[in-house]
């Protein structure tokens, strides 16, 4: 069993993932953010470190994929924090489209792209976390990471838009959407049990 958690920067992805892999006894995967060598510079100049910083993301959620479809093979669950859809099908894209990133990188990206998810397993759950972009913003901010300081609302925002157009059209297996506007899972075992209760009746059929 794979379960997939997608959605923007702070809406939740890695506190959801470390509680559900606890719930279920499944191993996660996060992002290889700490170690990621181009992420402050990308954040301070992104015309310049865009394309380095998609392909490194690129690399490292496909030796992840590899590695999931290892542990499925050994009938072991996974979550995972974040996809490599959502580098191709949001950043990439939205980089290209704010013209912070140039048509050659862009084309050439795909082009890796589109070799290398021919390989790729879709997740059996791909749950999609929709947050608003005060919650974005109050998450980031709690979160405090220095190189994500300076985000810009807007970047936040097509970020947003682009997400809602890529889960629009997901066809690639079940997909189950929850608001984290109102819910308050690091908090309150409530809301967490409310979202244990919709994955299980959405992968097994229960409740
Ligand atoms: N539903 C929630 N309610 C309250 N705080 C949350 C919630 N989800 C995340 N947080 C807090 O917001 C911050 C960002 O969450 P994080 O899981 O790192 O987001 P993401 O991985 O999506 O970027 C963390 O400090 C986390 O504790
Ligand atoms: N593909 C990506 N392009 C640009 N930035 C990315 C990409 N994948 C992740 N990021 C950034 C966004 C955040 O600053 C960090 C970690 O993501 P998060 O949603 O907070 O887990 O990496």
């Amino acid at each position: 069993m794979h379960i997939a958690i997608v959605g923007n920067i702070g809406a939740g992805k890695t506190t959801l993932a470390n509680k559900l892999a606890h719930h279920f006894n499944w191993e996660v995967f996060l992002e290889d953010v700490d170690h990621n060598p181009y992420l402050k510079d990308f954040y301070d100049d992104m015309p310049r470190w865009a394309f380095h910083l998609q392909v490194y993301f690129l690399n490292s959620r496909f030796r992840q994929t590899q590695h999931i479809k290892r542990i499925q093979t050994a009938n072991k669950g996974v979550i995972q924090d974040r996809t490599i859809y959502e580098d191709a099908h949001i950043f990439a894209t939205n980089l290209h489209q704010s013209g912070l990133m140039a048509e050659r990188d862009y084309d050439n990206y795909r082009n890796l792209f589109d070799s290398m998810i021919s390989m790729v397993d879709p997740p059996d759950l791909l749950l999609y976390l929709r947050a608003d972009l005060p919650k974005l913003i109050q998450q980031i901010e709690r979160r405090n990471r220095d190189y994500e300081n300076n985000i810009k609302i807007e970047y936040l925002k097509h970020l947003n838009e682009h997400y809602e157009q890529w889960i629009g059209s997901y066809k690639d297996g079940k997909l189950l959407i929850i608001d984290v506007n109102n819910l308050d899972y690091v908090n309150n075992p409530e809301d967490l049990g409310v979202i244990i209760d919709r994955i299980n009746s959405t992968l097994f059929g229960l409740f």
